[in-house]
């Protein structure tokens, strides 16, 4: 879609008037798409080009090699998971056979030596990566842009708090333990009729706070619900494709909207095209409550959510997520 609107990082950063308007900008998007196209961003296009190479790497191994690298305990969102095995569409109670996607996940790299994050009181939220032995830069990379990431979605927190009439520094304390996923999402090439309804990525909201999605191949597919219509994504050379998720509408009273979302197969000429795209979905600390904000109830607008914490949140949606496919 050329009509996201765009929200320019380098600008909000440059003057308290930039800053303003791009904040403007960002709560228009947030009440009305839930999707916008940040531009500026300052990620380094090599770091993205090596993060792409690795990966491909990764993805071209045989089965059984990636295979090694599934982790026991799913919900932690660690290591490969194969293809057809998690279904988005079953986090809304709708089965289609499981997303024509195979994938990879890692956590927080440098997990601090301190009681907050240890098992006891962090269960699954902070368990260690799985690294792939066979591609040596791998985890390197994938670190350094992990890093990148977070560094982004803190900048843009408190962009977010700008734009909710918070004072910049409001998320700070909420998402500087965060829970965050780097995901690497693997289309192979369609070979095999699909199921009825089995589709790349099926309808869902994401889960957390916002996602940073970078795409950049030729097959597209991504597709947002607006206006009762499905409309195409297309990407857009060097910037990120960001979108709020469920706990962001949480936040904000449903001012902000965790607007539906799936990738669509491409047509039967393009089936053998593949796509790779990276999502990083924040979620914020796993302890932190999100209840509406006082600047998004009143007499008016009562609180339409129960309290949640992150932790509970993203435990409860990614197991859901892997009701749905094949169980294997
Ligand atoms: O691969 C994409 O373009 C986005 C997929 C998606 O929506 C997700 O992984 O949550
Ligand atoms: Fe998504």
């Amino acid at each position: 879609m050329s009509t996201l609107p765009l929200v320019s990082l380098s600008r909000a950063l440059s003057s308290d008037s930039e800053r303003r308007a791009e904040a403007r900008a960002i709560d228009a998007a947030n009440r009305t798409v839930g999707f916008l196209v940040l531009t500026d961003h300052g990620v380094a296009a090599d770091l993205v080009d090596d993060l792409y190479r690795v990966t491909a790497e990764f993805f071209a191994l045989p089965a059984e090699i990636k295979n090694r690298y599934v982790t026991a305990n799913r919900a932690a969102s660690r290591g490969y998971v194969p293809p057809k095995v998690r279904s988005l569409a079953a986090t809304r109670e709708r089965m289609d056979g499981g997303d024509l996607v195979e994938l990879f996940a890692a956590g927080l790299p440098h997990v601090p030596d301190d009681p907050y994050f240890s098992p006891e009181h962090a269960g699954i939220n902070f368990r260690p990566n799985v690294w792939p032995a066979e591609i040596p830069r791998f985890r390197a990379v994938w670190e350094t842009y992990y890093d990148a990431m977070q560094a982004l979605a803190a900048q843009l927190m408190s962009l977010f708090a700008t734009a909710l009439d918070l004072p910049a520094d409001f998320f700070d304390d909420k998402i500087d333990r965060h829970i965050s996923n780097l995901f690497a999402n693997h289309y192979p090439p369609i070979l095999e009729q699909p199921a009825p309804g089995q589709i790349r990525v099926g309808e869902h909201t994401d889960y957390g706070s916002l996602t940073l999605l970078h795409q950049r191949d030729e097959v597209g597919g991504l597709e947002v619900h607006v206006g009762g219509r499905w409309v195409p994504v297309e990407p857009m050379a060097g910037a990120y494709v960001v979108n709020i998720g469920d706990l962001m509408a949480r936040w904000t009273n449903d001012r902000w909207i965790s607007t539906l979302h799936r990738v669509q197969n491409p047509p039967p000429e393009r089936l053998s095209m593949g796509r790779l795209s990276f999502p990083f979905f924040c979620q914020p600390n796993y302890d932190t409550v999100i209840e509406a904000l006082p600047s998004c109830v009143g007499p008016a607008q009562p609180p339409r959510y129960p309290p949640i914490s992150s932790g509970e949140n993203m435990i409860r949606k990614t197991e859901r997520s892997f009701s749905g496919g094949n169980t294997r």
